[in-house]
């Protein structure tokens, strides 16, 4: 007894940056703070094959100082250039002999980079938190990962954050500059305590809840807005959740803590300093363009805002005669949030290890471009993702001509509930297998879903429930074609379509079903499909004319509808058999059909 549920997607609009809003999702999410926190050895253990396979050594380039025991580790593995202060010129040409590159938030990994690379960039390891000098569109749509190191520089971020609030408070910048500079101005810098005044957190994840725990340490009300934070998380440590506007109408300080997205981008502005309390103070350790930097200017003249401390700016470094970084009541600092040795140690190791596990082929618990999938999701799924590449490479081999395919329904065949089984990577390689026979597109779990789309290959995928033991996460895997010829007529199933179906048996693939033909060969080398009229001696005259000239078969196995009617005869081979030995079997008088089909 089998019941369906069916999900479709769609591939028909256009592809938008989505990438960094499921990337903003995933961050709020319990499976990113499972990934976030997991021991970074576990990595390890994910199938080689999900992302690329690479042959010789690779090479890293660093294009900014990363800590030794990152540049240490990275070396272990690849050929490591560690070239720095490259100007963008510079860098795109560098770029196409390198398969993976390290950048911080200096450098801008822009679209040309990607084109530039032509096709060998492979991975971009960011050895921070912020991605957003980072095209994430085109890394994707260059099938190239994107991974950061997003725990590595959280405390030394926040404790940077109160730092700048407490000196700003106490106006110890200033008051240190006048001090060197022979005044002794003890009237000038009073300050303003911070005990008992409402500090609002916007972004309330990682960076904002330690600076939240910290400012409660000093005896401040913490609040925080957050649109994707579980109110049980600010409550563990005693923070209110509120909307924007309460918290940046109640707050005497504001401390800005949420990535630049095209939602938070000059998130401060003139309308929404109107909204403040009057002297109110404010920190960003975040990114620069959170802020409108002249209507910054404009509150800061108007009294509006009393102070503000920056460790970030629209563009870095701003300019000498900046008038933000020259107003008095502004304390700055170069981007320094990340610059503790313990965390840039840390993040270099961090990072090291995530790009490194990607070139391997293993798919990064910190990818930012990619489904995050935890291993033993991976591990379990492992035999069921080589099925599916197969049967998608299968099935577009069965159609007349290769090209054309538009609609593909896949099938999952599972005692699991439907929410117990994670297709993402299952799609992939479907896709993969779909696309790659029939075009020089480079598909993987990256960019799977973009070259789909972009080639307007629409997959439409299917649960089919099953009775039984959910212990196996699948029973079956069906890829249907509508809408297209075969050159194989008996893979065209009842209802029309091409079909096939297959099952892991032991661990290995099996193709089960063709058309309507139960048929039962492993999915390793290559398959011979033979329909034929049902009768003895057929399995010994394919199998002698493959054995003259050596080719070796591993498989066989017949299905037919019915005795001395048709069956579908398949053999699976190790070599390719020649031209010549094809055209043989295909003159065996009772052969009305065959075809050669490459794994
Ligand atoms: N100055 C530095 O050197 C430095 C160092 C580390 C991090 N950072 C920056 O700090 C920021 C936070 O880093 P993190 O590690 O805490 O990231 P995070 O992803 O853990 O936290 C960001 C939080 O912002 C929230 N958010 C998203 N959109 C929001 C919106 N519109 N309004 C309010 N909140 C929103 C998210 O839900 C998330 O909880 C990032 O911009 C990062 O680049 C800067
Ligand atoms: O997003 C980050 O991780 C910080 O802004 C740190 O950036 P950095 O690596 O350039 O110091």
């Amino acid at each position: 007894m089998a019941t369906s549920a069916s999900s479709t997607i769609n591939f028909s609009t256009k592809p938008s940056r989505t990438s960094l809003s499921w990337k903003t999702r995933l961050a709020s999410s319990s499976a990113f703070a499972v990934a976030a926190v997991s021991p970074r050895r576990d990595q390890r253990q994910y199938p080689r094959f999900v992302i690329f396979s690479m042959g010789a050594k690779p090479t890293v380039l660093v294009a900014e100082k990363l800590g030794e025991a990152g540049v240490d580790l990275l070396k272990e593995f690849a050929d490591v250039d560690c070239s720095y202060n490259l100007s963008p010129e510079e860098l795109r040409n560098k770029i196409s002999l390198c398969d993976a590159l390290i950048v911080r938030s200096g450098t801008k990994v822009s679209r040309e980079v990607f084109e530039s690379s032509g096709g060998r960039l492979k991975v971009v390891g960011r050895a921070g938190v912020g991605i957003d000098n980072v095209d994430l569109a085109a890394a994707t749509e260059h099938g190239c990962l994107v991974v950061n190191a997003p725990t590595a520089n959280t405390v030394a971020a926040a404790e940077h954050g109160i730092a700048l609030l407490t000196a700003m408070a106490r106006n110890i910048a200033q008051a240190d500059a006048s001090v060197k500079a022979g005044k002794w101005l003890r009237n000038k810098y009073v300050g303003v305590s911070l005990v008992g005044k409402t500090l609002a957190v916007m972004g309330f994840g990682k960076v904002g809840s330690e600076v939240a725990r910290r400012a409660k340490g000093l005896g401040m009300h913490v609040i925080a807005h957050d649109p994707y934070a579980p109110a049980d998380r600010a409550r563990a440590i005693g923070v209110e959740l509120v909307s924007f506007d309460e918290a940046i109408a109640s707050a005497d300080f504001i401390s800005l803590h949420m990535p630049l997205t095209p939602a938070t981008k000059k998130v401060l502005n003139d309308e929404t300093f109107a909204k403040m309390k009057k002297g109110v103070r404010i920190v960003n350790v975040a990114r620069g363009g959170v802020i409108d930097e002249d209507a910054l200017v404009r509150a800061l003249d108007a009294g509006i805002v009393a102070q503000a401390a920056l460790d970030v700016f629209t563009v870095e470094p701003p300019s000498k005669d900046s008038k933000l970084i020259q107003h008095e009541n502004i304390t700055a600092t170069p981007h320094l949030g990340a610059s503790t040795m313990e965390a840039q140690e840390g993040v270099a190791i961090e990072i090291a290890e995530a790009v490194v596990g990607a070139l391997k082929g293993e798919l990064a618990a910190t990818a930012v471009n990619a489904p995050m999938v935890p291993a033993e999701v991976l591990s379990e799924l492992k035999p069921f993702v080589e099925l599916a590449e197969k049967l998608g490479r299968l099935a577009v081999q069965l159609v007349t001509g290769g090209s054309g395919v538009k609609s593909v329904k896949v099938t999952y065949g599972s005692a699991r509930a439907p929410d117990d089984l994670d297709t993402r990577l299952l799609r992939a390689m479907i896709t993969k297998g779909l696309i790659e026979p029939i075009s020089s597109a480079f598909v993987n779990l990256v960019n799977a879903d973009f070259t789909a789309k972009q080639r307007g290959l629409r997959i439409a995928e299917e649960r089919s429930h099953l009775n039984g033991s959910p212990e196996s996460p699948l029973e079956f895997i069906r890829v249907q074609i509508a809408n297209v010829e075969s050159k194989f007529a008996s893979a065209i199933s009842d209802s029309g379509e091409i079909r096939v179906e297959g099952r892991v048996k032991d661990g290995i693939p099996h193709l089960t079903k063709v058309g309507s033909f139960e048929v039962d060969v492993s999915l390793e080398g290559s398959i011979i499909l033979c329909r034929q009229v049902d009768q003895p001696g057929m399995i010994g005259k394919v199998g002698s004319i493959l054995s003259e000239e050596n080719v070796n078969v591993s498989f066989m196995s017949v299905g037919r509808i019915a005795p001395r009617k048709h069956a579908v005869m398949a053999i699976g081979v190790d070599e390719q058999p020649s031209k010549e030995s094809l055209k043989r079997i295909g003159e065996i008088p009772a052969v009305e059909e065959f075809v050669y089909l490459k794994l």
